[in-house]
């Protein structure tokens, strides 16, 4: 079976439209050989492109997202309206700039954006894969992209880039592809997720399959997912995104005001009595509009699995011995998700591997999230360290 593109083929001028990014879906026959065992033929993948390839192919960069995150990089959200997630790094003028580099951002597999995943059609079947879909990992999602790769004739990355568990991709790029890759950058992120992390995706997961409307993953004809689920999933990971600070900070014990009584009454009831409250239901609330319940299962599934010392025989630095890979490593001082301490392990493992690494800590209000926020800091170690390349 050829791939088939719903929209029109690379190599042209840089028009309007790709300025700010040209939306595509592809459908390539595969099959992807999964860590779990499974085939998954054909495969979807809904991904956005900036600027144009150089005739020596030597300036592609590949963006890699995070959990919810999704294709739409640096161009509004076709929905939502939105605009890009990592437009602070991603555009004109920027660290990342269509004007020199060849971008590309993917939706994963697994996810709800365009790509193969619980929510799209099982061929064998005709319906929607629900919780048929196999169990997929960071390095599936990652084998995926390669194929999409050489699907656009991209050989080598000068890049591969990202934040949370769009870093878990790019340092397993750089582990599994290490020819295709000559320099990694991975934000905010980890090599392996740790009890802490998996517990409380669990919490998520079981909010999810708690809520009736769940029905096993089968819940697609009825047009009613499990939005509150969802909602309470997103609620609990949102903390996770946050600091303490920040938090105390953006809303301390502050009452939300409402129409029907004067700020600084408490209801001595259940409703959203404080901001944080308030703010967490509308993080809830505003999430289920654009996200799939199953897909966040089987994503939160792929990260608790990642550990890459363990795809590479229980040792990090195995995975990195003979490459030449040049690898930027940035942490966020408030993040508690993926705290300094496990960059430091992916630093330790590189040096130990001979291979070339920068690594610094940043110091920011915002917890795990700030990779997403106002950090010209990371924009300045992302830009040098991409512009250092003999
Ligand atoms: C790669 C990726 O990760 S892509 C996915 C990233 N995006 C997301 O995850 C979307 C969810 N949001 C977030 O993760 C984070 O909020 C960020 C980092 C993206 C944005 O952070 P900030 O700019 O600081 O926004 P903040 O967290 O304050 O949220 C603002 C929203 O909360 C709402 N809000 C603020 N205070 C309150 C309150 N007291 N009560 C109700 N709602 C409130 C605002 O109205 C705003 O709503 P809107 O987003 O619908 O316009
Ligand atoms: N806020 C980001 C962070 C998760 O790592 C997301 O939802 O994808």
């Amino acid at each position: 079976m050829a791939a088939s593109v719903s929209t029109q083929s690379l190599g042209q001028p840089l028009g309007d439209d790709q300025r700010f990014g040209l939306s595509r879906h592809v459908v390539l026959p595969g099959p992807l050989r999964l860590d779990g065992g499974g085939l998954l033929s054909p495969v979807e993948i809904g991904y956005e492109t900036y600027g144009t390839l150089n005739a020596d192919g030597s300036n592609a960069i590949l963006i890699c997202h995070a959990l919810t995150g999704d294709q739409h990089v640096a161009s509004p959200h076709p929905r939502t309206g939105k605009p890009g997630w990592w437009t602070r790094l991603v555009g004109e003028g920027k660290p990342i700039d269509p004007a020199r580099h060849f971008i590309i951002c993917s939706n994963v597999i697994g996810s709800c954006m365009g790509s193969s995943g619980p929510a799209t059609i099982d061929p064998s079947t005709a319906e929607p894969w629900a919780m048929r879909f196999p169990v997929i990992t960071i390095r599936d999602m990652v084998r995926a992209q390669a194929m999409l790769l050489d699907h656009l004739g991209v050989g080598q990355l000068k890049a591969v880039v990202g934040g949370s568990m769009g870093g878990m991709q790019a340092i397993n790029w750089a582990a599994t592809f290490p020819e295709r890759v000559r320099a990694c950058v991975m934000v905010a992120s980890t090599a392996r997720h740790s009890a802490q992390n998996i517990a409380f995706h669990e919490v998520g997961r079981q909010a999810i399959m708690a809520d009736p409307k769940w029905r096993s993953g089968a819940y697609y004809e009825s047009n009613d997912p499990p939005a509150a689920g969802l909602a309470v999933a997103r609620m609990a990971a949102h903390i996770t995104y946050l600091s303490e600070a920040g938090l105390t900070e953006k809303f301390g014990r502050r009452l939300q005001a409402r129409p029907d009584r004067p700020d600084g009454a408490k209801s001595f009831g259940f409703d959203a009595d404080f901001q944080v409250e308030s703010y967490l239901r509308h993080q809830g609330l505003s999430f289920v509009d654009r996200f799939d319940a199953n897909s966040y299962l089987y994503i939160t599934r792929a990260l608790d699995y990642f550990d890459l010392a363990e795809e590479h025989g229980g040792l990090l630095a195995n995975a990195f011995r003979g490459t030449a890979t040049r690898f930027c490593i940035v942490s966020f001082d408030t993040d508690w998700l993926y705290p300094t301490s496990e960059s430091r392990s992916v630093v330790q493992a590189l040096n130990a591997a001979g291979a070339a690494a920068s690594f610094v800590e940043l110091s920011s209000p915002y917890g795990h999230d700030a990779f997403l926020l106002e950090a010209p800091e990371m924009n300045r170690v992302i830009d040098g360290f991409l512009r250092a390349e003999s």
